[in-house]
């Protein structure tokens, strides 16, 4: 029999990686629905085998084309219809994604895209703005984004940026960094004067640092630091940078995980011109915007929309208005009075496909002012 190679399903190749078994069992059908259009090069082997194995008396497509049954559609010029896989498919770890970062190669946000996409094309920007600006213009699929840290909590610029840009957040990835004491090849501990890093980084290597006693010095990207010293040939400074940056520019590692415990963790959002189609699954977790009116208890009354319905929130930010710093409040016992005026980001842990996160957010659409939904995505669970 011999349609092995031969057939394929219309709808496409990805259909030949389909974890959910939705390709064989469409196969499957082939000999008893022959009204289903299928020709070409198909090489899944699942598919195959279950066509053969199950019908083998019955006549093959190739024995239908023989018989004229097909012979005036020139099918694999048809059109790919869309299918709900089409559009719920989750990227898997072999596509090249290109992923937008702030700062060098062997920067942690380099790191945290490869940990998200372990095969992908990073493509290293100057700035956050950037990093928004290369997916937006499609010069990146993706951007990957430090939205908050174990020593620094939130990175405020980035919130703000998320508002500002209309790019939805997809994913999160948690890091766990190994900070690395670097410096040029040949330099021991003992001769570094100065040690360069990011704030947030140097702030988790205190205890390590003021051992060591040295002078520290800001910078604004771990990887910009070891490339700095390196290119400089800068023999009384040290890095703190990931073991990546030591071999890009050509930096011995002096030691490992100078971190105090338990860490320098750092939470990323993956970031994409369009949202996902939200699942139940597995843990999704939902970003929101919002603001309130003026009065007592509005904050409280907006967190219970989550607590009525079970939902369990992960972050609470607030932000001031950039455009509407201040509000007037015209109240008749104490005359005018000026406010400043927020923005409150949360993340709570629900998919929008579920009926208690829908009514929530319909609860709270109810009296904010303004609501923006950032994002639903898979929950980071390794960590
Ligand atoms: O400098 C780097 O390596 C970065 O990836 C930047 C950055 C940040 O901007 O917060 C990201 C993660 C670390 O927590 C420290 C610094």
């Amino acid at each position: 029999m011999a349609l092995k190679g031969t057939a394929v399903l219309s709808w496409g190749d990805s259909w030949s990686n389909d974890p959910s078994g939705f390709v064989s069992s469409r196969v499957k059908n082939l000999n008893t629905a022959r009204n289903f259009v299928c020709f070409g090069g198909f090489s899944g082997n699942r598919a195959t085998k279950s066509v053969e194995d199950e019908n083998p008396a019955k006549p093959t497509i190739e024995d239908d084309v023989s018989r004229g049954l097909y012979k005036d559609l020139s099918l694999t010029s048809l059109p790919k219809p869309l299918s709900v896989a089409d559009l719920t498919v989750t990227p898997n770890n072999d596509t090249k994604v290109r992923i937008s970062f702030k700062g060098l190669p062997g920067s942690y946000s380099e790191e945290a895209a490869l940990k998200a996409y372990p095969k992908c094309e990073t493509l290293p920007c100057d700035q956050f703005e950037d990093v928004f600006k290369a997916v937006e213009l499609w010069l990146a699929d993706k951007a990957v984004l430090p939205i908050e840290n174990s020593s620094g909590g939130s990175i405020h610029r980035n919130y703000d940026l998320l508002l500002r840009h209309r790019l939805h957040i997809t994913g999160e990835v948690k890091l766990v960094s190994n900070l690395c004491l670097l410096a040029l090849p040949g330099i021991r501990m003992e001769q570094l004067k100065r040690v360069l890093s990011h704030p947030q980084v140097l702030a988790s290597s205190d205890v390590f640092l003021s051992k060591l006693g040295v002078a520290v010095e800001n910078v604004d990207d771990t990887a910009g630091a070891a490339q700095y010293v390196a290119s400089n040939g800068l023999r009384d400074a040290g890095v703190i940078a990931s073991a990546r940056a030591a071999e890009i520019y050509g930096l011995n590692i002096l030691s490992n995980r100078v971190q105090a415990n338990p860490g320098h963790i750092t939470r990323f959002l993956v970031l994409a011109r369009d949202p996902i189609i939200p699942k139940t699954d597995k843990p999704f977790k939902t970003s929101i915007v919002f603001t309130l009116d003026e009065g007592p208890g509005v904050l409280f009354k907006a967190l219970a929309v989550f607590a009525l319905r079970e939902i369990n929130l992960t972050k609470i930010e607030s932000r001031p208005q950039r455009k509407k710093p201040l509000r007037v409040v015209d109240d008749s016992n104490t005359g005018n009075a000026k406010y400043f005026d927020y923005l409150f980001y949360i993340d709570f842990e629900a998919s929008m496909a579920e009926s208690r996160a829908q009514s929530a957010l319909g609860h709270l659409q109810e009296f904010a002012p303004f609501l923006r939904i950032l994002g639903c995505y898979p929950m980071e669970t390794s960590l």
